[in-house]
């Protein structure tokens, strides 16, 4: 008899789970925010969630959708959330008002390695920034320049014998060997000798890491769920990874700093010092004791925020050069010259003081900025300037570097590779908001400096050898990988990788 009912019983189920699912959509019409039309339960991150396409190139469409918005009215899930496109605005969140933006807001379990820079929000995120920006500076970077310069020269060696054997290579995984023993020198302390059977560990962690779990669509769909129930979007096997790694360093050097300058002593270093009294961005005095989980849970973030954004930026410049040979040979003629300069060495400064490597990598970092889209949370109601519409407390809003770094009314021609956009007297005639890879202000990137040096230091160590040619495979229509995290190309690039035949 109840089958009957059948059909009448699912029909009810179905329209309740639409309007269930469908509850939000309205939002921004009351508000008279334009913006993309929701799909039921996915919002306007259907294809990103189904993994079709990377999130970032969802947000570069929604950008470009709305050429004459200031702001645009989106659904991450059903959660309303605000694109912002105009520089005045984007000003005034990332900068002005940075106090009522100050949070990322993705909030999961704030214990173990939840406790980190990139993650944490409110008062702790202000006392870590406080804490670890000195580490950061061109001083301490100098410092740790020999630990980079000693993984450059192995990863040389082994780019060597293997050009032996072959000439085509996947350069996104093969720098990924660049960058992860750099960093796992740099930010752990672990040796070069003892490195590879980490590095191994680590690309396991990689793939873990890298691909995103739908925990991230369930806190776009139900904000703060994930922290109530003392969730993590870090799988355990990271966190017990992490912790044993760190634990062990610590305990070898005693607690204490061993004379390494790498980022693990100047973390025992600052807590030796004790606490924090001033503040630089903001108002008020912040303390933070530096147990072991937030070494741990910095030396975790500085890696992962660390070594994917390096190795990609590198893979896409490589990739650029093998397209552009004119750009290469000036920028060899360049790394030639400045080696010669300082003779025959490649130091701090050699690296630095490269106008042109600067330039290429600017615009590599241009067409494929890696971390997509910047966010931030409203921390409480916020005027937009020169509007009415009201951002809620709680909303959150959403930059896209892409979106901006494509728009022909910012750059001219934006599809095409040219470092003399950034020339000097080009960047000042474009306004600071135009260029966003690391972010913009206070809760800007901190290993901007770190991720540069590294990046440029091992472009000229390889560029004083080889030549970068496209091989049969080297596609010409690069497509973002859409199951990773942040920008990368599908399938990785090929090229070949050929000696150069130095004339001395
Ligand atoms: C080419 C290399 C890199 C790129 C393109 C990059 C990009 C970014 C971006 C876009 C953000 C978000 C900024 C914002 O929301 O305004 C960020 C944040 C961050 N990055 Fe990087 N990054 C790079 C290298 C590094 C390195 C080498 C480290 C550490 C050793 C690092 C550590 C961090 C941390 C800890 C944050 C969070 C900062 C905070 O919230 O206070 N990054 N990065």
């Amino acid at each position: 008899m109840w089958v009957l009912y059948l059909p009448a019983v699912l029909s009810v189920l179905i329209v309740t789970l639409y309007l269930y699912f469908t509850r939000t959509f309205n939002y921004w019409k009351k508000r008279n925010v334009r913006g993309p039309e929701p799909t039921v339960f996915f919002g306007n991150l259907k294809d990103s969630t189904l993994r079709k396409k990377n999130i970032g190139i969802v947000m570069e469409e929604i950008y470009n959708q709305f050429p004459y918005e200031k702001v645009v009215g989106m659904y991450r899930m059903t959660t309303p959330c605000l694109l912002v496109r105009d520089f005045h605005v984007i000003k005034h969140i990332m900068i002005k008002d940075f106090e009522a933006f100050r949070d990322r807001g993705v909030e999961f379990s704030k214990e173990g390695l939840g406790q980190n820079l990139f993650h944490a929000d409110g008062e702790t995120w202000r006392a870590l920034r406080n804490r670890f920006t000195p580490i950061f500076t061109s001083g301490k970077l100098k410092n740790m320049f020999y630990l980079m310069h000693e993984g450059a020269d192995n990863f040389i060696d082994h780019v060597s014998k293997e050009c032996e054997k072959k000439q085509e290579f996947e350069v996104h995984s093969l720098l990924q060997t660049y960058t992860m023993s750099t960093i796992s020198s740099c930010a752990f302390g672990v040796s070069y000798n003892s490195i590879s059977d980490k590095v191994q560990t680590l690309e396991i962690v990689d793939k873990i890491i890298s691909e995103p779990s739908y925990a991230i669509e369930l806190d776009y769909m139900y904000p703060k769920l994930l922290a109530k129930l003392n969730l993590s979007i870090i799988p355990t096997p990271v966190q017990h990874f992490f912790k044993s790694l760190v634990d062990n360093i610590i305990s070898q050097r005693n607690g204490k700093p061993a004379g390494r300058n790498d980022f693990m002593d100047l973390i025992l270093e600052l807590r030796q010092m004790g606490e924090v009294t001033s503040n630089k961005y903001l108002d008020g005095v912040t303390s933070l004791e530096i147990t072991d989980e937030v070494i741990c849970a910095q030396a975790f973030v500085f890696y992962v925020a660390g070594y994917e954004t390096s190795a990609t930026t590198m893979s896409y410049l490589i990739y650029q050069l093998s397209l552009n040979q004119d750009v290469q040979n000036k920028l060899i003629a360049e790394v030639d010259e400045a080696i010669k300069a300082s003779d025959g060495k490649v130091t701090y400064d050699t690296v630095k003081e490269m106008k042109y490597l600067n330039k290429v990598f600017d615009e590599t970092l241009r067409m494929y900025s890696i971390v997509e889209p910047l966010q931030r949370k409203a921390t409480r109601d916020y005027q937009i300037p020169g509007t009415d519409v009201v951002i809620e407390k709680d909303t959150m809003v959403l930059i896209s570097p892409r979106g901006i770094h494509y728009d022909p009314k910012y750059y001219d021609n934006p599809k095409q590779f040219n470092p003399d956009r950034f020339d000097a007297e080009e960047v000042g005639k474009r306004h600071p908001c135009a260029y966003l890879p690391f972010g913009l202000g206070q809760r800007n990137c901190i290993g901007m400096r770190f991720g540069r040096l590294q990046s440029l230091l091992c472009i000229t160590k390889i560029l004083s050898k080889f030549r970068i040619e496209p091989s049969k495979n080297t596609d010409r229509n690069l497509q973002v990988e859409p199951r990773r995290v942040t920008i990368g190309p599908k399938g990785g690039i090929r090229v070949n990788i050929v000696p150069r035949k130095i004339v001395s």
